[in-house]
């Protein structure tokens, strides 16, 4: 297929609405009714000073540019009648459902480290009811949308994410959260070997770690997994159509 053919997503349907959204490697047709945006983890565990990933040592100056596009995105995405879905990582307060020193989670999670490191910090971190678990207050959820509990960092892995999605008839995922390195392109892969189209809007999403993660992360989703696009690119195009706006519904010939 050359680099410029639109790929559509599903055969299209009279009285549907579609859009093309510029991606790379190519512009993706999709149906808007079967099109959910996810938002990772845009907890202030990830994304506010004083939150796990700040306490366990990353840089997270990225986060603040990250949240002021995701809720662009999101004002968008409400006018046109699109999905969102929160995602929100984290356990009990008890950490059951983080294991115990039989899971690989506890030894890799760097909140649990940091935690053990820490011990007056136990209780606090990713703990379901408590504020670093909560979504940060620039994108507190709309009656509407919905949100779906996680505990390790593919969004897809023993959660109701899959369910939630096929019950409405969600064909195309687009992501955007934090951290583009680990849970956004973990989620991506696992929704690609489920059959959705997933795309990462890359001014939306921040990593964890070097720079060159988010450039490897992009390379990835554009080359093997889904596609890449823009907050400017996807405002542009969502925000063409309002909700129930029949200017862009597929009509017989
Ligand atoms: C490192 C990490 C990443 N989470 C994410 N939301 O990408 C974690 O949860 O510990």
């Amino acid at each position: 297929m050359s680099a410029n053919t639109t790929v559509n997503s599903s055969p299209a349907v009279e009285g549907k609405r579609y859009v093309t959204l510029p991606a790379r490697p190519e512009p993706l047709r999709v149906a808007v009714d079967e099109t959910a945006i996810v938002v990772i983890d845009m907890q202030n565990a990830y994304a506010s000073p004083g939150g796990y990933v700040d306490l366990a040592g990353f840089d997270i100056s990225g986060a603040a540019g990250a949240i002021d596009r995701v809720a662009a995105v999101l004002d968008t995405a409400r006018k046109a009648g699109v999905q969102i879905v929160y995602l929100q990582n984290g356990w009990d307060p008890d950490y059951a459902e983080a294991g115990g020193p039989g899971s690989p989670n506890w030894h890799k999670s760097n909140a649990l480290k940091t935690m053990r490191a820490r011990p007056e910090l136990h209780g606090q971190l990713l703990a379901r009811g408590g504020w670093d678990y909560e979504i940060v207050d620039a994108l507190t959820p709309q009656p509407g949308d919905l949100r779906v509990h996680k505990t390790r960092y593919s969004a897809f892995f023993n959660s109701q994410l899959d369910s939630t999605l096929r019950a409405r008839g969600i064909r195309n995922i687009v992501f955007v959260g934090i951290a583009t390195n680990v849970c956004v392109e973990s989620t991506l892969r696992d929704g690609f070997h489920l059959e959705y189209f997933g795309v990462m809007l890359e001014d939306a999403t921040h990593h964890l770690g070097p720079d060159y993660l988010q450039a490897a992360t992009v390379y990835n989703v554009e080359k093997f997994f889904g596609w890449v696009s823009t907050v400017p690119d996807f405002c542009g195009t969502f925000g063409q159509i309002a909700d129930s706006d029949p200017a862009t519904t597929i009509r017989s010939p």
